[in-house]
């Protein structure tokens, strides 16, 4: 018995949701509209702005520097190899810088105040808990779209990519490990702090995926 699943039980249905969602669906089958994905890209990367801070704030925060190396490594990869995918995709897809720099929406916001919220707590469990639900809730979803068509648009293929295979389902069992290790240390009113982000970031998570979905691109 794993916190990690009981916590993931506590929000099935916002899991499920959120995990195998059509936005998701639709991406892999190459049918989601484009204007749909450029809504995607340019909001998901105001995301993983705060996502960044957060992953360093969880690394100052790991018990030890065995603790820390895999997230560390793991941050490497978020602002390189993923951060080129971004960058390539928008040039693709013609997405300008000015509608790079729009305004956040406000399912975007949410997710960002979160982040916030969990690194400004400076409990290493809190930041765990949002950091598993954004990583363990992409790993599911993309390992059930990983039989996509070779033939994809690299933008939607590579998305995958990112978020399956045997490097990126080690760092989900690193982040749950983490968190499961520590779970029994903290006190009941930890435990309840760090249980109640784990399931606003699953809500998070579903929302985003239904803005995206339900999206009109709106270029400035
Ligand atoms: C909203 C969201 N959640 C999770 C991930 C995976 N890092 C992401 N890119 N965007």
């Amino acid at each position: 018995m794993r916190i990690t699943d009981d916590l993931k039980r506590s929000v099935q249905d916002d899991w499920d949701a959120a995990t195998d969602h059509p936005f998701c669906r639709d991406l892999a089958a190459g049918t989601l509209p484009l204007d749909k994905m450029r809504w995607y890209l340019v909001q998901d990367y105001k995301f993983i702005d705060q996502f960044v801070r957060l992953l360093a704030t969880a690394i100052a925060h790991a018990p030890t520097l065995k603790d820390g190396i895999p997230a560390a490594q793991f941050l490497g990869l978020v602002t390189s190899t993923e951060n080129t995918y971004f960058v390539r995709s928008f040039e693709a897809l013609g997405v300008s810088q000015a509608q790079i720099d729009g305004p956040a929406a406000p399912e975007t916001i949410a997710f960002q105040d979160l982040m916030a919220e969990a690194r400004h707590s400076g409990r290493y469990e809190q930041m765990l808990a949002v950091l598993v639900v954004a990583e363990w809730s992409y790993l599911t979803w993309a390992t059930r779209q990983a039989d996509y068509d070779r033939a994809l648009p690299f933008y939607f293929a590579e998305w995958i990519d990112l978020h399956t295979g045997d490097g990126f389902a080690g760092v989900v069992a690193y982040l749950r490990g983490q968190l499961d290790g520590i779970w029994g240390d903290l006190s009941e009113a930890e435990q309840l702090a760090a249980a109640d982000l784990f399931k606003r970031a699953v809500r998070c998570e579903r929302a985003f995926f239904d803005a995206a979905y339900g999206s009109t691109w709106d270029a400035p």
